[in-house]
């Protein structure tokens, strides 16, 4: 490992004994910011380098036909990960109501306790991967942390475990015909939708399926997932639609076009129609993808295609941000905001755009995401225009401020203004 460190070189700041892992100390803007320090390195060296971190080495990819070499071997997640596992126990890696079918309100509070205490265990759990020291178990129940990290894992269990057993309870009782999205749907005349969670309850085998810790699991696993992530991408295109409004102007246009002049909902079969909210979403997520890194593990030696090896039991960060902002594969324009690179784009390898990881343990609900952040902002940019927040400087290509806590957010939180349109 210690000759694998040797031709991977990287120019960062590194410490005998803490590695790198001294830059991760800080903020969440202060974690995203090394991770883009790291990018950048790693762009300046062909697009792969390795970090230590601690005693633990890394080796970092930002070139894309080296990831896919590995994303498509290396099927295992790194160890790094495994603190997400606290909340998610061994479930398959969150839109609470399309979940599980019950009226939370989640999203009509944005104070209520189940966001509080998701957004807290994110950060607990980023601070805690980046931090080497906290790594061990022993050491992490002496912190004040891994309190409030049992708090909250309770507190979301068993939030989810009283979910469960009622949903259990409603479909033994034959109460189970209507749910929160039919009641919100009343008047289309579809049949009764199944929410994720009577889905996993019926295919599983009902009683004798899956049990109910393993629903638990499951059901954390999409939450986790699935909420959050969508609704950063779909936030940070509204952002970006703010700042540009040249580009803002031009999407409005093709809207008007396929939506004809009434404010009628958006259907699946007026998506395909969007080919520049396609771009302008790709491109959003091209600079800004909600999840900047993934991390595997190697089971045995691997030579990469550039003839360089990573030996086993190494863990692997394939740096989504960084592979996106690599200008072997995005030319020199690579950090302007240009929805047109992706209209008729051939891209110069299919991994170099990857913000739903690539390869066979890629994202499970790209195409639900891509559906449901296209509606969202479709829905929005046809009835209103988007200005930047009013005490938010007008900075043109000044890029945004990012904070890093498992996804990547913004700094100051997607804040825009929404003006009806006439
Ligand atoms: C903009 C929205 C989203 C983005 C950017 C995103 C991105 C990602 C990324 C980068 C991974 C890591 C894959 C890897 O390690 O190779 C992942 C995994 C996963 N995503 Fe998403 N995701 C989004 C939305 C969703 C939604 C809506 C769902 C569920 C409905 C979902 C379910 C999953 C699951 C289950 C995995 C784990 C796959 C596995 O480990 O085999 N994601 N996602």
């Amino acid at each position: 490992k210690r000759a694998m460190a040797k031709y991977l070189r990287n120019d960062l700041d590194t410490l005998p004994f803490l590695g790198i892992s001294h830059k991760f100390i800080g903020s969440d803007e202060d974690r995203m910011t090394t991770l883009s320090e790291i990018a950048a390195d790693c762009n300046r060296h062909d697009g792969i380098t390795a970090v230590w971190l601690a005693n633990r080495i890394f080796v970092v990819i930002t070139d894309p036909v080296e990831a896919e070499a590995v994303l498509k071997n290396c099927l295992e997640k790194d160890n790094i990960l495994r603190f997400v596992r606290t909340l998610t126990g061994n479930g398959s890696i969150f839109a609470p109501e399309t979940t599980m079918g019950t009226k939370l309100g989640i999203q009509k509070q944005d104070n209520h306790p189940f966001l509080a205490n998701f957004e807290r265990f994110t950060e607990l759990v980023t601070a805690r991967t980046l931090m080497p020291w906290l790594h061990t178990d022993f050491v992490y129940k002496f912190t004040p942390y891994y309190k409030k990290n049992t708090e909250i894992v309770n507190y979301m269990t068993s939030f989810v475990t009283k979910i469960i057993k009622e949903k259990r309870k409603d479909i033994e009782d034959g109460s189970n015909k209507k749910n929160a999205i039919d009641e919100q749907n009343n008047d289309t005349g579809r049949p009764a939708t199944k929410t994720f969670l009577e889905l996993l309850i019926d295919y599983s085998g009902g009683d004798k399926g899956y049990t109910n810790l393993e629903l638990q699991e499951e059901t954390m696993v999409m939450l986790l997932a699935g909420t959050d992530t969508s609704a950063v991408g779909a936030s940070f295109v509204m952002v970006m639609l703010s700042k540009h409004q040249d580009v803002q102007e031009k999407l409005f246009q093709e809207l008007l076009e396929v939506l004809g002049d009434e404010e009628r909902p958006v259907t699946a079969e007026d998506l395909p129609r969007f080919k520049y909210l396609d771009a302008v979403v790709k491109e959003t997520l091209r600079l800004y993808p909600p999840v900047p890194i993934t991390a595997r593990t190697t089971d045995k030696d691997y030579v990469l295609p550039s003839g360089k090896k990573i030996v086993k039991g190494t863990g692997v960060i394939i740096h989504i941000w960084g592979t996106h902002r690599n200008p072997k594969y995005w030319g020199p324009d690579v950090d302007v905001f240009r929805p047109e690179r992706f209209l008729d784009l051939q891209l110069a390898h299919p991994a170099a755009y990857m913000p739903f990881s690539h390869g066979p343990r890629n994202c499970l609900g790209y195409q639900y995401a891509t559906m449901s952040m296209k509606t969202a902002i479709a829905t929005l940019v046809r009835r209103y225009k988007v200005v930047p927040a009013e005490h938010i400087v007008q900075d043109g290509e000044k890029p945004l401020r990012v904070k890093f806590d498992i996804m990547m957010k913004h700094v100051d939180k997607f804040q825009i203004q929404l003006v009806r349109r006439k």
